[in-house]
């Protein structure tokens, strides 16, 4: 994506955004509701028309591959299927539409755990059971890019571990997956970068490790039975120190070595001392802050 922009009427749905999805890694997607990732989606497979900028797949537009299917394979919307065709009928006529040979029909439906259910109409599926065949259909092709747009959401634990192993699986042969969801919770232990994208404009473009790094902050975790003395000898040394629930305090400023060697010259006894390891959320919440802010002043120095 380079410079890509949208406006639908009052609306600027996406907004001089660029990225890349590379081969080998999970690139999530994410952003609040509104924030303008299916509109990027829908321009990458030229359903809607950019007012500006260039969305390619392996370095061409999407209307001008020959063999889409083998290029690009995407799941924008699971529910798009008709209700009375069976699975596996789905499967063969988008198969037969894209030149591809009927057995790699039976391939995806076993990729995806769909045999049991292949002769069943899809109109009668559970939400799950739609995400696996829009899956199924976007691996049609074997293409060597994929994009799934909320394939997680509404899932059961069961099904998200599911998608999140396929989504793995499918970056390490080698291919480009991008995968969009509005809960950063969602793509914790499934991507490998993060695009964040807010009011249709980019936030973060980032690796998950030094995202969740320079939100860890070197943080310790410490665990006390003496939480308040412990509080007062670190305070003391200058750290910034915080209860974070009972026997339990976070301390910012101090290295655990030094932490450690205080409490013990203290006497003030501890269980645990740990390097402080942010989750995805709250990392997500500290750029979302920021965020805030930035469109605070880009909004003042809008004309
Ligand atoms: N066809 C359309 N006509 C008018 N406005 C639209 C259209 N499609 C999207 N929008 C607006 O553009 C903005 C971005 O919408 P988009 O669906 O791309 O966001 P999203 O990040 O995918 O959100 P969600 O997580 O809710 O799916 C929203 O304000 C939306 O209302």
């Amino acid at each position: 994506m380079r410079g890509l922009r949208k406006r639908y009427g009052p609306t600027l749905a996406v907004d001089a955004l660029s990225f890349t999805a590379r081969p080998g890694q999970v690139t999530g997607f994410v952003g609040p509701n509104g924030a303008g990732k299916s509109t990027t989606l829908r321009m990458i497979m030229g359903l809607d028309r950019p007012d500006a900028g260039s969305a390619l797949v392996g370095g061409r537009p999407y209307r001008s591959l020959r063999t889409p299917l083998c290029r690009l394979g995407a799941m924008l919307d699971a529910s798009a299927v008709h209700p009375a065709r069976r699975a596996r009928d789905h499967l063969r006529w988008l198969a037969h539409a894209g030149g591809l040979p009927r057995r790699r029909v039976e391939e995806v439906i076993e990729l995806t755990g769909l045999a049991s259910a292949a002769g069943r109409r899809a109109g009668g599926f559970s939400l799950g059971m739609r995400q696996r065949l829009g899956i199924a259909a976007a691996l049609l092709g074997d293409p060597p890019a994929l994009m799934f747009d909320e394939p997680v959401n509404g899932l059961d634990p069961e099904g998200i571990t599911w998608i999140r192993g396929l989504l793995r699986s499918l970056a390490a042969e080698g291919r480009a997956v991008l995968v969009s969801s509005h809960l950063m919770s969602e793509l914790e232990g499934g991507a490998d970068r993060l695009v964040v994208i807010g009011r249709g404009r980019l936030i973060a473009d980032t690796s998950v490790a030094d995202l969740l790094e320079a939100a860890s902050g070197g943080r310790v975790e410490l665990r006390t039975a003496e939480r308040q003395e412990a509080m007062t000898v670190l305070a003391r040394a200058g750290a910034t120190v915080t209860a974070a629930g009972p026997g339990a305090v976070t301390v910012a400023g101090l290295p655990a070595e030094r932490i450690i060697a205080l409490l013990t010259g203290e006497g003030v006894a501890f269980s645990g001392v740990s390097e402080h390891r942010a989750s995805l959320e709250e990392a997500y919440m500290e750029l979302t802050r920021d965020a805030v802010e930035f469109r605070a002043v880009a909004g003042r120095e809008a004309p």
